[in-house]
């Protein structure tokens, strides 16, 4: 409906962004795309940009804010930083020949997950787009893995795809691995369905930690049966079993389907590059869990954001190319829990190893290669431009080079099967370097864009349009001759095409025959009969060789499309290429060495070293640690001074578990790694916060979430349980915990503690091992030694710790003082006595519980404030509490 006096142009607007309310619209006019009403309110704010207002006929003025299209790219980018989506609409037909108002359309909606541009993507990682659906068992009867279905079982359905790389995945798991899959996934655009009545919350779960855009949409669009048919459409096969889909899949299909259609609206023109669908089958990857991936740092820092600095990844990432460095980070997400193909992956990596030259001739060949992947889905997508093509070209010239170098090693095992059927697409690559110049454009029609030879009448055309400008240019030397005048001009502009121009001091000297066309202040532009004959056959060849142009490259373009899946295909044989040799040169560089792989539950490092800290300091200052986890030595308590090297410890034995299991070598001088099903992390204070959880309540959510997950075949990595409460109810968890883990789930456990308490544990159960981490005293001083040794700690050192802070002189002196007056007074040691008398006196036959609750009497004294209390009433005090102790009258029950 039009708006009393609206302009015809305000209600084409208005027509096409309520076909788009939640895009921000980008309405081409001209040289700019314009925002109008609320989207320009919000560019104002967003961007910065100022607002002004546009006439609309007799309706109210209209809020705009406009951006040059050239400048678009940063914009958006912008934009989509900031997770809005923007719809593109241009004008779709010649304004020229358009009547009335010019025909515009939305060609294309970028948001953070349907992303082509380079500005919005990182070319180290995959930009994937997933669509997420929950089922409930008895509804699709889906029980994924073969695994019996529990009838109130949840089941996940995921489907992901990288519009930039065209792949597709579909993912069907449990509700408990579905934080891991997705965590892996890190998707920045989420599709669901909307207001899904069951499950609303548990949805919202899964969603929170991965802080994407979450896009909501009809229920129905995640339907099997409908995803199906768009399915064998999309792909144009007859069913999708060739996909490897199974009954099983019914969740993940649903979600694809929703996805598919998603991606269609988005990208109108539609998305023939999405290559066909890979089913992920749970088992043989290990599920990381958020807290695991983000506590040891494996592709991003726990400061966030997109720095890698400090990671495993960063240590790790020595590819050459964009794809390898993707699969990189999907392997060290994705660690194998399969025996077989870990060591598949470990030969490869060792025999690149142990040739260097070899390695070295391949690295090098594979340093030219540029995103294969990425250029080829932007040809798919009909968007390449001249100079990505060539790229590609050249990228895909450089391949048999790799082969060479590949062959030169002792390629068996998993590099031999990447030399089988080996094709480089090498008739493909010589029509690319054929066709295009060395260097064309950065984008079409800015230079010449096809080489000479590939087509005869571009080359006629072509010399005539040099021919005719060296024509005009000796046509303005014989002018000057002629004229007398040497300040004579031959030039062009686009109303007037080519004029020679005269300064008006010369105007007495201009010849007859020379038309008047144009007045300047100081001079005045002519044309001739021969110089408008050599202007036709220039012009008239100039547009002509743009359309040849275009043709020809269009074809090409489309040709490189058509390949598209074997591009796909080289490209991941140059990623897997890539990380091997990766994987190898940091091996080479840094020491590491083959890990023993096996399946028994035994981890044995000799000589381990964290691979990120020792990185950041001087080489050979890192000490090295021995830590060996066995069924009958199955828990270790770590205790040690602050600072001493605990948590470094527990995170390095983690990460040296999870770079053996990705198939790399190991910081240490020798490692025997019984393969883990999950390892699980508990490390420091998250920063929860911002999700409204208290530290101690995410801790224990943590914790608990472990307890219920982890297997025999798990490593569990405890850093600190129980510190954010008073610490009798720490110390207890603390102990409870680690009971539960050594009985009940039997898995292989480090627990790093302050509570010293703890290593009581050894006396009670013969599996338990105590270690400790090394320091020297030198007086008041203590010297960090970071050397592991078997035993206890017998101090914590963290008055030391406090002043090596800046904690105030008078501060540090009073603690030291308190200390040794609460330790004259044997208060800790009769903390443990008090413990060990309770276990005493705890129920036969529960010999787990160790303690029955807090001593009354340890309580009152830690409510005793020294400072306040008169000699009197401090000698009143100390009456109450040995009567107490004596039993001579009841327990104190708190301050009175
Ligand atoms: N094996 C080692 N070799 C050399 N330096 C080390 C080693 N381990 C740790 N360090 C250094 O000591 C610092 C403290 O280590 P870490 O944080 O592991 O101590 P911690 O015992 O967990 O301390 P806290 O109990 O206070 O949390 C590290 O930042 C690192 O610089």
């Amino acid at each position: 409906m039009k708006a009393s006096g609206e302009t015809p142009l305000m209600a084409q607007y208005r027509e096409i962004k309520a076909r788009h309310p939640d895009a921000i619209l980008f309405f081409r006019m001209g040289d700019f795309y314009e925002m109008f009403y609320d989207d320009a309110e919000v560019a104002a704010r967003v961007l910065g940009l100022t607002l002004t207002s546009r006439n609309n006929g007799g309706a109210a003025e209209v809020p705009l804010a406009g951006i040059p299209v050239k400048a678009a790219n940063e914009y958006l980018r912008r934009f989509v930083a900031q997770g809005f989506r923007v719809a593109i609409c241009e004008q779709v037909e010649d304004p020229k020949l358009a009547k009335g108002i010019v025909k515009r359309e939305v060609i294309e909606t970028i948001t953070p997950g349907a992303a082509f541009s380079d500005d919005l993507l990182d070319s180290g990682r995959n930009n994937f787009l997933c669509a997420l659906v929950l089922r409930a068992a008895s509804a699709g009867g889906a029980a994924p893995g073969g695994r019996g279905a529990r009838a109130d079982a949840v089941y996940v359905g995921i489907a992901a795809a990288d519009l930039s790389t065209g792949e597709f995945r579909l993912v069907t798991t449990t509700r408990a691995d579905a934080d891991a899959v997705l965590a892996r996934l890190a998707p920045r655009e989420v599709v669901v369905p909307s207001a899904e009545a069951q499950g609303a919350a548990e949805l919202d779960a899964l969603l929170a930690p991965l802080g994407a855009l979450v896009t909501a949409r009809q229920p129905w669009e995640f339907d099997h049966e409908r995803a199906a048919d768009a399915l064998t459409q999309q792909f144009a096969v007859a069913s999708l079993e060739g996909f490897g889909v199974q009954p099983d899949d019914a969740p993940a299909l649903g979600a694809a389907g929703a996805l598919l259609r998603y991606l269609r609206e988005v990208q109108p023109s539609g998305v023939p590059h999405l290559a066909r669908p890979v089913v992920e089958r749970p088992g043989g990857v290990m599920p990381l869990d958020e807290m695991t991936r983000r506590n040891l740092e494996l592709v991003e820092s726990l400061r966030g954001g997109e720095d890698t600095a400090g990671t495993l990844l960063s240590v790790l990432d020595r590819t050459q190319t964009p794809m390898g460095a993707r699969l990189l980070r999907q392997w060290i997400l994705a660690p194998l829990t399969d025996v077989a193909a870990i060591a598949a992956r470990l030969d490869a990596v060792d025999s690149l190893h142990a040739d260097g030259p070899a390695r070295a001739a391949l690295r090098e060949t594979l340093d030219g290669v540029r995103d294969v992947e990425r250029l080829a889905g932007k040809a798919a997508a009909q968007r390449a431009t001249p100079r990505e093509l060539r790229a590609l070209g050249d990228s895909l010239a450089r391949l048999p080079g790799v082969l060479a170098a590949l062959r030169r090693t002792r390629c068996g095992g998993v590099l031999a099967t990447l030399v089988d059927g080996w094709d480089d697409a090498a008739p493909l690559a010589a029509r690319i370097r054929d066709t295009l110049m060395e260097r064309p454009p950065l984008s079409f029609g800015e230079g010449e864009t096809i080489a000479a030879g590939q087509d005869a009448e571009l080359d006629d055309l072509r010399a005539v349009a040099t021919g005719g400008k060296d024509a005009i240019a000796a046509l303005q030397a014989q002018e000057r001759e002629r004229t007398g005048i040497t300040s004579l001009k031959v030039g062009y502009n686009r109303v007037f095409g080519y004029y020679i121009e005269i300064t008006n001091a010369h105007r007495d000297s201009v010849p007859a025959e020379y038309q008047r066309r144009q007045t300047l202040t100081g001079a005045e532009r002519y044309v001739t009969p021969a110089l408008k004959d050599f202007e036709e056959k220039v012009l008239g060849a100039t547009e002509r060789i743009e359309a040849i142009e275009r043709r020809v490259f269009e074809a090409l373009r489309r040709e490189v499309g058509q390949a598209i899946a074997g591009l796909q295909a080289i490209a991941v044989r140059v990623a897997t290429l890539d990380v091997f040799a990766a994987l190898a040169e940091v091996a080479a560089r840094e020491g590491y060495v083959r890990p023993a792989v096996d399946d028994e539950a035994v981890l044995e490092i000799v000589g381990g070293r964290h691979p990120v800290v020792e990185r950041m300091m001087p080489r050979d200052q890192f000490i090295p640690n021995d830590v060996a986890l066995a069924p009958d030595a199955r828990m270790i308590i770590l205790t040690g001074p602050n600072m001493a090297g605990k948590s470094t410890i527990l995170r390095q034995v983690g990460l040296l578990v999870l770079m053996a299991q990705m198939g790399g070598f190991v910081a240490a001088a020798s490692a025997r790694v019984g393969v883990c099903d999950r390892v699980f992390t508990r490390v420091g204070a998250s920063d929860n916060l911002v999700r409204g959880q208290s530290t101690f309540m995410v801790e224990m959510a943590e914790t608990s979430a472990i307890l219920h997950s982890a297997t025999a075949r798990s490593l569990v990595l405890l850093d600190e349980i129980g510190r954010g409460t008073a610490t009798w109810d720490g110390l207890s968890i603390a102990w409870a915990v680690s009971e539960h883990l050594h009985e009940r789930v039997r898995c292989k456990t480090i627990f790093a503690t302050h509570y010293h308490e703890l290593t009581q544990l050894a006396d009670e159960f013969v599996s338990v091992r105590n270690y400790n981490v090394a320091v020297e005293e030198a007086g008041e001083r203590i010297l960090f030694l970071h050397r592991l040794r078997p035993g206890g700690a017998d101090r914590s050192y963290g008055i030391e710790v406090g002043r090596l802070a800046g904690l105030p002189a008078p501060v540090i002196a009073r603690a030291r003082a308190l200390l040794k007056v609460l330790e004259g007074e044997q208060l800790v040691p009769a903390l443990a006595g008090g413990a060990r008398r309770a276990a005493a006196a705890a129920p036969a036959g529960d010999q787990l519980a160790l303690f029955s609750g807090p001593d009354p009497l340890v309580e009152r004294l830690r409510e005793v404030d020294a400072n306040g209390l008169t000699p009197l009433q401090a000698l009143a005090l100390l009456a109450e509490l040995s009567a107490a102790a004596r039993g001579e009258v009841p327990p104190p029950s708190g301050r009175a």
